[in-house]
């Protein structure tokens, strides 16, 4: 025998010694955090405790001091949970979500505000806007748009009638499995329930493998997971957190027919988010219908060197104006280039409304 126990116990010992260091310095850390909110309440008592563009600072920070053997995400996401038990220390924050229970946008809602976050179920998107608006929850998350299917017209149409802005997003590689009860056999499966999007995200992958199985499209991932409990013979389409909310067995996993399928959220609030030194900004402007109209529209942003990263069009509602588009682009609104394109794009459309500035998702 070789002489591994001992090597055992003596790692152990150093790991109990240095868990015991991170016990107290991450105490360390939550008695600053408790100090910063005592700053934040003095100097306002209507402060903001929940600071975007500086979690978006400690996290970046991290993961380019990280130097291994854990790699910088996974790194980067311990911490994104100490912040979160420490922002709960000073206040905690209540964040509404596109549900029910089990849905990707709960994954995304936990992965950018962390565990120590109360998240609440929603039935629509228009409700997360009204929730946050009333006042009800701090912060919303819905989806904006996939990588396969596109944007979420919802989510776009509701910010037309809103005042809520952006304070961040969020991407979520989304992987879908075929989920079964225990009940159920994988050469049995009649009838797959999933929400039209992941259908669409996983058309090949079920043309070849259940060509004959019927297709119901529901509201959510999680609402077909829900059925599926109850049901022999059928599957739904959703992801792990669905999966193991319903302790369903996964039959094949990661069905989607592109591996770099994932969607982009938004997290929405009444905060302006100062910048973090690597921001996006969103806008949505209304214009007159007229020849050329989108060219003069983009041209300052070509002349500034501003990266556009989305452009959608929506129809308009009023009717007075022909189109609203809804830009995306690189750099905070009080960059100066940034300003100076926005004060050009005034004058050449009927309505402009900054949706927010805010950091580049960072995990
Ligand atoms: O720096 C702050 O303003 C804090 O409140 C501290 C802290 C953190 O734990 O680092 C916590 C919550 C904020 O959202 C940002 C950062």
């Amino acid at each position: 025998m070789s002489d591994t126990p001992i090597d055992l116990d003596a790692l152990r010992q150093r790991i109990d010694g240095l868990d015991g260091e991170i016990l107290r310095l991450i105490s360390e850390r939550a008695q600053c955090a408790g100090q910063v909110a005592k700053v934040k309440t003095d100097s306002d008592p209507d402060a903001v405790f929940y600071r975007p563009e500086r979690e978006a600072q400690v996290l970046r920070r991290i993961m380019a001091l990280n130097q291994g053997p854990l790699d910088a995400e996974e790194m980067a996401r311990l911490f994104r949970e100490i912040m979160s038990a420490c922002l709960a220390l000073e206040k905690p924050v209540k964040v509404a979500y596109l549900g029910p229970e089990g849905t990707f946008t709960q994954q995304a809602a936990l992965k950018h505000f962390g565990e120590s976050a109360v998240s609440l179920p929603m039935a629509a998107i228009d409700e997360v806007f009204r929730e946050v608006e009333a006042g009800a929850v701090n912060y919303g998350v819905v989806p904006v748009e996939n990588s396969t299917e596109g944007v979420v017209n919802h989510t776009l149409d509701s910010f037309m009638d809103s005042s809520m802005r952006i304070c961040g997003e969020v991407v979520l590689r989304i992987h879908h499995h075929l989920l079964v009860s225990s009940n159920t056999r994988r050469d049995k499966v009649s009838r797959v329930y999933s929400h039209p999007q992941s259908f669409a995200q996983c058309r090949k992958w079920l043309d070849a493998h259940y060509p004959h199985a019927e297709r119901v499209p529901v509201s959510s991932n999680a609402e077909a997971a829900k059925l599926v409990k109850t049901e022999w013979h059928s599957a739904a389409i959703a992801g792990d957190m669905a999966a193991k909310l319903y302790d369903l067995e996964k039959i094949a996993e990661t069905i989607e027919d592109r591996p770099d399928n994932s969607t982009r959220f938004l997290i929405i609030g009444n905060q302006d988010v100062p910048a973090s030194g690597e921001d996006k900004t969103s806008i949505v402007v209304a214009m007159r219908n007229q020849p050329g109209a989108l060219h003069d529209l983009l041209e300052p942003f070509h002349r500034h060197q501003i990266d556009l990263t989305r452009l959608e069009t929506r129809p308009s509602r009023s009717g007075v104006w022909n189109y609203v588009f809804f830009i995306d682009f690189s750099g905070h609104r009080d960059d100066a280039r940034v300003a100076a394109v926005l004060e050009e794009v005034q004058l050449r459309c009927a309505e402009l409304k900054v949706l927010g500035s805010y950091p580049v998702g960072v995990l």
